[in-house]
């Protein structure tokens, strides 16, 4: 299993012209992070998103250090982007290639240079996902389920160690975002979910409920859960 490190991270941002010139957009914050399927929850704006960046240096720390399987992020990124994958909550920002088939073998272009190998190898990625008929098809006219679903391929297809999904059910209506749900939460890799759905919240090994840029609860997803409930209902 995999572990991911905080070690007193802040994130601050600068905000050009506004009256203050850095706000800070996460407290600072020590975390280890070694349980199988790791929830984030908490309001918007709280600082979920900002977390589950950093893991793969999407955002870089003010001060502090953020560590993978011990690996620093900010100076091994590239090697922490190749273990850590990441999913979005649109996957449109991740599918670039004009059809289903190309996008994945995008995706595994470090895993097999040759071109054929690597379109069958996309087939075959396509196929275990149920995705198979909509090999030729444009990305942009795949349903949202279809589209999740196939962001998920290419990056599970790379085999990364740890799997960070930014609220990716959102978009989602009620099967598919089931359906996204239950491959996620069945995953082998370390998974980091920023979601505002608590069901899934409950379903995972440990959760953090973030507020405000702080993380303020974290533990077993009940309990965190539950306290996320009492405090939303003020
Ligand atoms: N680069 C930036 N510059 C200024 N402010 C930022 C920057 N990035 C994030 N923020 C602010 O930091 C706060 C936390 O944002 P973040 O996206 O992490 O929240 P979130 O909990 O994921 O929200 P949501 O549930 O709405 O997706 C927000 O107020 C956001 O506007």
């Amino acid at each position: 299993m995999s572990r991911i490190e905080l070690d007193r991270v802040v994130v601050r941002a600068a905000t050009p012209g506004g009256p203050v010139p850095e706000v800070t957009i996460l407290e600072e914050t020590t975390l280890d992070l070694t349980e199988q399927r790791v929830a984030l929850i908490g309001p918007n704006g709280s600082g979920k998103s900002t977390l589950a960046r950093l893991v793969n240096g999407l955002v870089e720390p003010t001060s502090g250090r953020v560590v993978v399987d011990g690996l620093d992020v900010a100076k091994k990124g590239r090697q922490v982007r190749r273990r850590v994958g990441f999913v979005f909550t649109d996957p449109t920002s991740q599918l670039v290639m004009p059809t289903v088939i190309e996008d994945v073998g995008l995706s595994l272009r470090h895993l097999e240079r040759d071109r054929e190998r690597r379109a069958e190898a996309a087939r075959e990625v396509l196929a275990s996902y149920g995705l198979a008929e909509l090999a030729d098809r444009s990305v942009h006219t795949l349903s949202g389920g279809q589209r999740q679903l196939l962001a998920l391929a290419g990056v599970l297809a790379t085999d990364p160690d740890v799997l960070v999904a930014d609220e990716p059910t959102t978009l989602l209506d009620l099967r598919n975002a089931r359906m996204i749900g239950d491959l996620l939460l069945g995953l082998r890799q370390q998974l980091v979910l920023a979601t505002h759905d608590l069901d899934l919240a409950l379903r995972c090994d440990r959760a953090l409920l973030v507020d405000d840029g702080a993380v303020v609860a974290d533990g077993a997803p009940a309990e965190v859960v539950a306290h996320y409930r009492a405090t939303a209902s003020g």
